[in-house]
């Protein structure tokens, strides 16, 4: 029952409809009590022959009356108490998203995204019947179960309501045993749905990979293991659940044969009336609906804390960026300075980067090239404040990343990455990802420096198609571009090119490269690329290798060095001679 003091600080937030919701109900258990008495009254008078037609009438149309107050009032309370419970899932679901939001890279990379699915969903679920199935459950058995079994002491027999609810200590026990057991194997049973949900995000996302490689029949027999495995953890839960029924049944079972065997003693030693043991039996098949709601309160409750659990873990998770007391709003402009010793994603952990040291000015270009793995998206990481960096700093404007607000410097960088994104909804719209507000006219501008315009005129529905999962399909050079769209119609102080021109032809980089150079001046362009060509014009060019930077200049001076980049860049133009047949690029 811990869950409901966990809980405490969201019914305090919603007193009037719980407080509302609880009253009802207990006033529907209270009325729930009348018509067992009517049924003993009636049976009295059948027994002493004095009933007529107007007293039969009077009491029907009392038991009608209680029908219509009650269907109203079981409406009511489902409307406060199940209202209430939906309140309580969107608010833990927005909490739950606002704090997905805030969290860095790391946060990301520790954790399965089905997993993070399940704790939005099944988790919240879960914990939503908590505050609405359990709640009534609970209300329910402790006012109906307690106004029945005072009924029947107060207006009937103490002695016999003893005596009948003799065996109801074992069902105590037997409940708060299954309780126990449920909880364990729901854990295990929400882990193993966890993780099925991110085995079915996983193929999805990586089903043309596998219809590639033939890999299908293999995926589908995983799938299968790991979708038994839900379905043995759930029976795991389900033989447990399956005893709550029957044990009560039979502990019901067993009060009323002894309120039968015992009554009737009473009714022969005319301590009681028929009738009255009739009301007797009929409280007693009044009770079996809390009893069983007991029951079906400890599952409720223990599946609920099982999820909340996770969900508070969740929540609880430390921002591993947070802004300093005093942090700077304004967004930095592009003077770096990097003083970088080393860098792993995680202690002790391989150095992925090591002695970076190097200024840009204001305005400037930078390139970053070297071979796959080399370090180059983890040293752009770093700038973005994705990853922290443990020993060393990156200054902009001569002071650390961490003087800055994380929003202030997000709002700086314009950032293509390596695997870029786009959501369904329409071209516009994505590429006025970055600038809602921005009209149409600004977006034809971005698409035009991006080399994509043309693309997009040739579409149907021209900016107005929607691409992404559920519109139309779009080559990766088209997509590339319109990720470049979206960041220059930013106008970011920092534009990031992560790799993002490895899509498009040599002709269409070129132009795209134009572009940037005549709309960036004043501004900081950072380019990675495998293709050397994309940094020809950068101001400062270095070449990591094993996160390290071997080789640093301009093209000219790269080249008279006759180093990796001379190597590499003139096998490059080699290979575009031989391919294309053209200009080298
Ligand atoms: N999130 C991460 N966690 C742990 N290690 C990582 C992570 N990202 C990259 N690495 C490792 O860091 C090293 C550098 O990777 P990085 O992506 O920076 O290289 P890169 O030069 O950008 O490569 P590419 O040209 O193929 O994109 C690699 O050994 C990679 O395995």
């Amino acid at each position: 029952m811990r869950v409901f003091i966990d809980l405490m600080w969201y019914f305090r937030e919603e007193k009037w409809r719980y407080g509302g919701g609880v009253l009802v109900l207990a006033l529907v258990s209270m009325l729930s009590l009348l018509p067992p008495y009517v049924i003993g009254v009636i049976v009295d008078h059948i027994v002493n022959d004095t009933l007529t037609l107007a007293i039969l009438f009077r009491w029907m149309s009392v038991l009608f009356a209680l029908a219509v107050t009650v269907y109203i009032l079981r409406y009511l309370w489902r409307i406060f108490i199940f209202g209430a419970a939906i309140r309580l899932a969107r608010q833990l679901r927005n909490k739950l998203y606002e704090h997905f939001s805030k969290m860095s890279s790391a946060f990301f990379q520790r954790r399965r995204t089905g997993d993070l699915m399940a704790h939005a969903t099944n988790d919240i679920r879960a914990i939503e019947m908590t505050a609405g199935a359990g709640i009534l459950t609970l209300v329910d058995s402790i006012t109906l179960g307690g106004f029945v079994v005072l009924t029947m002491a107060l207006t009937i027999s103490w002695k016999l309501t003893i005596i009948a609810l003799l065996p109801m200590p074992l069902m105590a026990y037997a409940t708060s045993k299954y309780g126990s057991m449920l909880h364990q194997r729901f854990g295990k049973a929400q882990e193993a749905f966890s993780s099925l949900n991110d085995k079915v995000q996983e193929s999805m996302s990586g089903i043309r990979v596998t219809k590639t490689f033939g890999y299908e029949a293999e995926e589908v027999a995983s799938f299968k293991q790991e979708s038994d495995d839900v379905v043995e953890k759930n029976i795991q839960v389900a033989k447990v659940d399956a005893l709550f029924d029957p044990t009560i049944s039979l502990i019901v079972g067993c009060c009323f044969f002894l309120s039968i065997v015992f009554g009737a003693r009473y009714v022969v030693a005319e301590e009681l009336t028929i009738g009255q043991l009739t009301s007797f039996t009929v409280y007693l098949g009044l009770l079996i609906w809390p009893m069983l709601a007991f029951g079906w309160l400890f599952n409720i409750v223990e599946r609920g804390r099982a999820s909340y659990d996770r969900v508070t873990r969740l929540l609880k998770a430390k921002q591993d960026i947070v802004d300093k007391p005093d942090a700077v709003a304004e967004p930095p402009k592009g003077e770096l300075d990097f003083q970088i010793d080393s860098f792993s994603y995680q202690d002790g952990e391989e150095l992925v980067l090591r002695d970076i040291y190097f200024t840009l000015p204001l305005g400037a270009t930078l390139g970053i090239a070297g071979r796959t793995g080399s370090g180059k998206t983890t040293l752009i990481k770093t700038l973005m404040r994705d990853f922290e960096i443990t020993n060393g700093r990156v200054l902009l404007e001569g002071r650390p990343l961490d003087d800055y607000s994380v929003e202030a410097l997000r709002s700086s960088f314009g950032y293509v990455p390596q695997d870029h994104f786009l959501f369904s909804a329409t071209i516009a719209d994505n590429i006025a990802f970055a600038k809602p507000e921005a009209d149409y006219k600004e977006i034809i501008a971005a698409a035009k420096l991006a080399a994509i315009h043309e693309d997009i005129v040739r579409f149907e529905d021209g900016y107005e198609t929607v691409v992404g999962e559920r519109g139309v399909t779009l080559s990766g050079g088209q997509k590339q571009r319109i990720s470049i769209a979206r960041a220059l119609l930013a106008d970011p102080e920092m534009l990031i090119l992560d790799d993002s021109l490895s899509a498009v032809d040599a002709k269409t980089e070129e132009q795209i490269l134009e572009s940037l150079r005549t709309i960036r001046k004043g501004k900081t362009t950072l380019i990675t690329a495998h293709r050397l060509s994309a940094m020809k014009h950068a101001d400062l060019i270095i070449v990591l290798d094993h996160g390290e930077i071997i080789e640093r200049g301009t093209h000219d001076s790269l080249m008279a060095l006759n180093g990796w980049y001379q190597r590499v860049y003139d096998h490059q133009q080699l290979e575009s001679l031989v391919e294309k047949g053209g200009e080298p690029s």
